[in-house]
């Protein structure tokens, strides 16, 4: 393996998988493994960039940085030599980190002397402008993102985000210089002053221009974006062509869950709602255990064969008046036990597609999953939208998942998925 991944939830850990399992024209992609968790198993040699999915973006920040270095080391074990550490491409964290005290662990352990903070995902409207993150054109806290239930982002400056998070300076590569291409780029990024140096991007083409100034870097930071040059850089050097992607397609029983609130994916909810059966989880029900796993395998089985969702994402209101009745972690921790068990429960019973929306939620769907499966490494199979790739679990009997991000997606997502994930490509 050579290019190492630690992802800080799993839909970022697959959006990441995909941009390297995809590559760009002409060259295409490598072959990329995605990870739920640090694995404790012998992983095909054959791999040539792997991903860990952590869920450490809302841990507490010393397990965030424990779960992360057995990450680094482990991948580093396998013979990484470029490593990175994928966030949110909204940044999402809150002022006491996780982002910055992290990443300063990884850089340490690394000895890297400068790190590159880049969330920038142009295909997704994500850009970063002299410092600044918009979303669809829209500054970050003006975004929605400033109602996220656990990580609302309340100032689009992340270089005055970061720098409250860590004690490490923070500088800025801005627009000017990437605009001017790698070489301006990495003289940029010399001349800094500071250790940390958040990059600007705006399109594809400044992304490409910081994979090429970033070749020779041990440690990167960003979201997927920051990776569309890097499978180019290491065909170039291993001269081996693109492995593709073969995914032959998985039928079978098919269930959706839903737990992000974003307002993307409370649209794509009200989309399939118009013509599939739709559940929505009274959330204090769950509170009081009256709402429980049971509940929702009743309906999926009542429904089987017609797409059914189950959803708990509720409006900015809905989550301020539960998190101010029951408290955010209280409310965050049950819901991930109900999709956990629920989804582990979907698989023993033999559904083979499941399409998650949202990270918190997908974490604890996935690491069900796998730990049913015997925690194989998950393949990445076709693109459902950007961002979010199938994905196949276990090599006999496998299923398929889609782990979708809050934000991602077309208004038709949860059905297209259903229908990818059959049909293979
Ligand atoms: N109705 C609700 N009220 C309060 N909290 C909720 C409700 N529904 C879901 N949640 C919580 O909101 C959080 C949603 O986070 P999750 O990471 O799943 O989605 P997201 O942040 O939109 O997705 P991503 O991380 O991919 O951008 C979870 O912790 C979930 O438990
Ligand atoms: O970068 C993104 O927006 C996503 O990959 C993500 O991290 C979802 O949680």
């Amino acid at each position: 393996m050579k290019i190492g991944v630690i992802a800080d939830d799993f839909t970022g850990a697959s959006d990441i998988a995909n941009t390297l399992a995809k590559g760009m024209e002409p060259e295409g992609g490598i072959r990329t493994a995605q990870f739920p968790g640090v694995p404790n198993i012998p992983v095909d040699e054959e791999i040539e960039a792997g991903v860990i999915s952590l869920k450490s973006r809302t841990a507490p920040v010393e397990e965030a940085i424990a779960d992360s270095l057995s990450a680094l080391r482990w991948l580093a074990d396998q013979g990484c030599q470029q490593f990175i550490f994928k966030y949110c491409s909204t940044f999402d964290s809150t002022t006491k980190g996780n982002i910055g005290p992290v990443a300063k662990a990884l850089a340490d352990e690394l000895d890297a002397q400068k790190v590159v903070f880049c969330p920038a995902f142009p295909t997704t409207g994500r850009t970063v402008y002299h410092g600044h993150l918009f979303v669809l054109g829209k500054l970050l806290h003006e975004s929605g993102m400033e109602n996220h239930p656990l990580t609302p982002m309340t100032d689009a400056n992340i270089r005055r985000w970061l720098q409250y998070q860590t004690q490490e300076a923070v500088g800025l590569v801005s627009i000017d210089a990437v605009e001017q291409g790698s070489e301006a780029i990495a003289d940029a990024l010399q001349k800094a002053g500071e250790r940390f140096v958040i990059g600007d991007a705006i399109s594809d083409e400044d992304l490409l221009a910081w994979g090429e100034a970033l070749k020779d870097a041990k440690l990167i930071t960003g979201g997927s974006g920051i990776a569309l040059g890097l499978p180019r850089n290491f065909l170039r050097e291993t001269s081996s062509k693109s492995a593709g992607t073969v995914f032959t397609g998985i039928a079978g029983p098919a269930a959706i869950l839903a737990g992000s609130c974003s307002g993307a994916t409370r649209r794509q909810i009200e989309i399939h709602a118009k013509s599939h059966p739709t559940f929505a989880i009274d959330v204090s029900g769950v509170m009081f255990g009256d709402v429980t796993t049971q509940t929702l395998l009743d309906f999926f089985e009542e429904h089987s064969g017609q797409a059914p969702l189950a959803y708990s994402s509720g409006s900015p209101d809905d989550v301020r008046a539960i998190q101010g009745q029951f408290g955010q972690e209280a409310v965050a921790e049950k819901l991930d036990n109900l999709f956990e068990d629920t989804a582990r429960e979907l698989v023993q019973k033999g559904y083979k597609r499941l399409v998650v929306a949202g990270g918190e939620t997908s974490g604890a769907v996935a690491q069900a999953v796998s730990e049913a499966l015997g925690s194989p490494a998950m393949s990445i199979g076709p693109e459902i939208d950007p961002g979010v790739p199938v994905l196949s679990v276990g090599k006999t009997e496998p299923i398929t998942m889609a782990l979708k991000s809050g934000n991602f997606g077309a208004p038709d997502f949860f059905s297209k998925a259903l229908r990818m994930m059959e049909a293979g490509k």
